[in-house]
């Protein structure tokens, strides 16, 4: 299909996909104020147009549905906040699940983590270390060109 990509955006509740995508949307590479990251929870199923392509974020709460959510998408992205500790059995059940239920391509996108080495260290500890990711360090500029690139690539 000629033109833009459609990708869907998933993660337990409170995980960052909406402020990811608003990112994305206004090109905000830092957090500049603080009503950049205020949020509620999402509801249902929220597209965002950005430039050509589609990022849909499914809300944490339907994630009973993400599956349905990825049917018709060119790509996944699956957000995951490293320091929310009592979530990540919980995060890596479902990324396991979803990888294992669609052929759709799916990044992991961790944010918060310490520094790589931590970052690779969560992501060994709950199996998802032959996943592909993107690691968004506090003050990383580059996350949103590896998601830029990560969408470009998608067929
Ligand atoms: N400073 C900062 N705070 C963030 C960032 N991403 C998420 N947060 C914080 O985490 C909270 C939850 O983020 P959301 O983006 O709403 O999480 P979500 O995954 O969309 O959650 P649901 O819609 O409930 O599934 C926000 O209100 C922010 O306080 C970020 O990049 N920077
Ligand atoms: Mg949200």
């Amino acid at each position: 299909m000629a033109g833009g990509k459609t990708v869907l955006v998933v993660g337990v509740t409170g995980s960052g996909k909406t402020c990811l995508i608003r990112r994305l949307k206004r090109k905000i590479f830092k957090a500049k104020k603080k009503h950049d990251f205020h949020t509620t929870e999402t509801s249902g199923f929220v597209p965002t147009k950005i430039g050509e392509d589609s990022f849909g974020e499914v809300g944490g709460k339907l994630q009973p549905l993400w599956l349905d959510y990825a049917q018709d998408v060119s790509g996944i992205i699956y957000v995951i906040d490293a320091r929310a500790h009592g979530r990540l059995t919980q995060t890596a059940v479902y990324a396991h699940q979803l990888r294992e239920q669609t052929q759709v391509p799916l990044i992991l996108y961790v944010r918060r983590a310490k520094n790589m080495h931590d970052c690779k260290r969560i992501l060994n500890q709950w199996l998802l270390d032959d996943f592909r990711f993107i690691c968004a360090l506090d003050g990383y500029d580059c996350d949103l060109e590896e998601i830029h690139s990560f969408v470009k690539s998608l067929p």
